[in-house]
């Protein structure tokens, strides 16, 4: 077995980004898909983990000709020709660690991705917010660790809650489209994915689809390309719920545009739910046709705003509480107070101080938060870092060139920096998952959210990626002095 594990994550993100492009993959089926972990290469054979013997076979059923596939379109270098898949029930466990609430793997073999959509939706009996979200994502582009459960509620973001709440309970009847905005970190993707997993579980079979709009232009422009628009159309238009994040990134995007105004009317017309999340409220989005902005301006607007210091505090008391790691609460009020805006950083930091703790099995008390809180970078408006300093600083401290880190290579001391670079992208600046993995060579967002994972992961179990990753933000600093 290879310990690779950065060449893994890497060899997994481009079979998944494979698979999302393959007509014989349905969005359910990659939802089952999306449960593998990557274990290791042994004698040509791709070692894959699940959570249970459902997902197993359903993998193994129903998607062996493209992995196969897939699979032989990787680096020939890694020498790998077949799969094997082996059911770990500690998966299941890591998953509902996340913040998904415990349900039985029963009931977690989904329904859904059998179940015919309803054809009208019908709200449910007694829908109310206490029913507990979709036992896992069974569409693979809803994150399960964001849901309305481990949400905090505030001052900042309680209507935009309660828009996502009613829109999830009453899709197309309450608010159409619903349109949420505010400034980086500070949720909409969290509600998003929310919203897809509760009216999943209030819905079973309902079909709902989240994309990031680079997602969509890319899925657009494939099309084109491929002469496949009829597959794209059914994509996006064969559906209840569509989730379309960051729209503000078709500023301009003249055609992808075009292709998103049909879609947005064909739903509409169908009374199928489209959700929009944005930077700016659609009247400040330049660069998109007027008729595109007045439809956003049909449903209701709201926007999310930066917490107050009570809701980052609590925010940090729910993380911590679901990484299972004991702050006291005086430490969690000074770091909510030494961070103030963005919700990411906050979580950054959270994750730093428990890493550190866990090296060095120590309590989390104030000289430890200090001590950490010293080599951290705090983001304002005059504070940008480029994501190129950090590749630049990442090469040079590993002694790389930057070409290494855009580039294809597997070797595993390559690929581990690339994950370190790409997790400090995600850390300290606004870029999102999909950018980051534009700016590595054009990589899938897949393989960036599973370096962002890999790499807090480690920071708690080696000191020397810990080490490293603090090094290199403190230089990062400096350089910006
Ligand atoms: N109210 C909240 N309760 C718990 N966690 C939150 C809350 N708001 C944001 N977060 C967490 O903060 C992080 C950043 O949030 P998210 O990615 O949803 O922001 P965003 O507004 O979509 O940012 P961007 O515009 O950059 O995509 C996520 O990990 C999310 O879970």
């Amino acid at each position: 077995m290879t310990d690779g594990d950065a060449a893994l994550g890497d060899a997994w993100g481009s079979i998944l980004a494979t698979l999302s492009k393959d007509e014989r993959v349905t969005a359910q089926l990659y939802g089952f898909l999306s449960l593998v972990e990557p274990k290791g290469i042994m004698a040509g054979t791709f070692y894959l983990e699940v959570p249970n013997e459902f997902t197993r076979g359903m993998i193994e059923q129903r998607c062996r000709m493209p992995l196969l596939s897939a699979i032989g379109g990787l680096d020939p270098a890694l020498q790998v020709s077949t799969f094997a898949i082996v059911v770990n029930p500690d998966i299941e466990q890591e998953v509902l660690q996340t913040g998904t609430d415990p349900a039985p793997v029963e009931a977690a073999a989904p329904q859904s991705p059998y179940a015919e959509a309803p054809s009208a939706v019908a709200p449910p009996a007694q829908a109310s917010v206490e029913v507990t979200v979709a036992p896992r994502a069974t569409d693979t582009r809803l994150n399960p660790k964001y849901s309305f459960d481990n949400f905090v509620i505030g001052q900042s973001n309680r209507f935009a809650h309660a828009a996502a709440v009613a829109v999830a309970e009453a899709p197309a009847k309450a608010y159409n489209p619903l349109f949420i905005y505010g400034d980086s970190g500070l949720g909409k993707t969290h509600l998003l994915h929310s919203i897809g997993h509760y009216a999943m579980s209030l819905y079973p079979g309902i079909r709902v689809r989240y994309v990031s709009s680079e997602e969509f232009t890319n899925d657009f422009i494939n099309s084109i390309q491929n002469n496949r628009g009829a597959s794209f159309q059914a994509r996006y238009r064969n559906i209840d719920i569509l989730l379309i994040d960051d729209i503000q990134f078709l500023q301009r995007a003249v055609e992808t545009q075009e292709a998103f105004f049909h879609t947005f009317n064909t739903l509409h017309d169908h009374n199928k739910q489209v959700v929009i999340t944005s930077d700016l409220p659609p009247k400040h989005l330049t660069g998109f046709e007027d008729r595109m902005r007045s439809r956003f301006e049909w449903g209701l607007i709201t926007d999310v705003q930066a917490p107050d210091l009570e809701t980052r505090i609590a925010i940090l008391r729910k993380k911590a509480q679901s990484e299972k790691v004991m702050v006291p609460d005086d430490i969690l009020e000074f770091m909510a107070t030494k961070v103030s805006s963005n919700i990411r950083e906050l979580e950054g930091t959270l994750i730093r101080v428990t890493a550190f703790a866990s090296l060095n099995r120590t309590p989390v008390d104030m000289s430890l938060v200090q001590t950490v809180l010293k080599d951290l970078i705090t983001l304002d408006d005059d504070n940008i870092i480029a994501p190129v300093d950090i590749i630049t600083a990442t090469a040079d401290y590993f002694k790389l060139s930057v070409d290494d880190l855009y580039g294809s290579s597997r070797s595993q001391a390559i690929a581990t920096a690339r994950q370190i670079a790409m997790y400090l992208c995600r850390e300290l600046t606004n870029l999102s998952l999909p950018k980051i993995g534009q700016l590595f060579g054009n990589r899938d967002h897949t393989t960036v959210m599973y370096a962002n994972k890999k790499i807090s992961e480690l920071m708690k179990e080696r000191r020397s990626i810990y080490n490293q990753v603090t090094e290199l933000t403190s230089r990062i600093k400096q350089t910006r002095r």
